[in-house]
């Protein structure tokens, strides 16, 4: 559906990042976390939005900083209670994302019951990559994204896994939070996550579609 406005480059409109937990079985498994009956909804801000040319900063509270790759969905058309039926309709375009997790502070806060703020949502958590228009990827379901660090591949995974698929998702999501022209949904992660470390250098894809190139830097105070 064409968007009154140019979503190309969506991650200007400082529009919500809502981001979906545990939605490949394997990734809960490797962090052992149980395998969900329901979305694991959390968000993250919009200067988590970092792009290809600038640093992935490291937070300097965690000693433990986590790659997760995603497939994004952008939302070209906003609502609310939107029906599974025509979700798709809403769907703009995709993007491939990281969801950058430091992973010792979310282990912290898992403990004591406490929100995933600090271990999701700082600067630079959500890298992105150019706007995917929706002909482009003619099944979303179908893809392959994988992400290597320093040229070792370490995610590789079929987004035919997903637990919850994206018009579930999108309305199941538009039940609870009015969905808005420019928002991007993160779908989760497939397995593999692991940590990077100052100056590693992380290159992601979607199959051949896409891909993008990152740089870890420490946070200069
Ligand atoms: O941090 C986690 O384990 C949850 C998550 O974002 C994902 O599964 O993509
Ligand atoms: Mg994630």
């Amino acid at each position: 559906m064409a968007s009154s406005r140019n979503l190309s480059r969506f991650w200007e409109w400082g529009r919500k990042i809502i981001c979906v937990g545990r939605n490949y079985a394997e990734h809960p498994k490797e962090l052992k976390n149980e395998v969900p009956t329901e979305p694991v909804l959390f968000l993250k801000s919009p200067s988590a939005y970092v792009r290809e040319g600038a640093p992935i900063l490291l937070p300097y509270y965690t000693n433990n900083l986590h790659h997760e790759v995603e497939l994004g969905v952008v939302i070209g058309k906003g609502g609310t209670n939107i029906p599974q039926s025509n979700a798709m309709d809403h769907v703009e375009g995709y993007a491939l994302c990281l969801d950058m997790t430091a992973r010792d502070i979310q282990d912290q806060c898992k403990k004591k019951g406490l929100p995933w703020t600090l271990a999701k949502a700082f600067n630079t958590s959500c890298p992105v990559s150019d706007f995917i228009p929706k002909e482009t990827i003619q099944d979303p379901h179908n893809v392959k994204i994988w992400l290597k660090v320093n040229d070792n591949l370490r995610q590789e995974g079929h987004t035919s896994s997903m637990i919850f698929s994206i018009p579930f998702l999108i309305s199941y999501i538009s039940r609870i939070i009015t969905l808005e022209e420019g928002d991007l949904i993160l779908t989760g992660t497939p397995k593999g996550v692991a940590a990077v470390q100052e100056n590693d250098e992380m290159v992601a894809g979607i199959d051949d579609i896409i891909s993008m190139k990152f740089q870890v830097k420490k946070q200069t105070q």
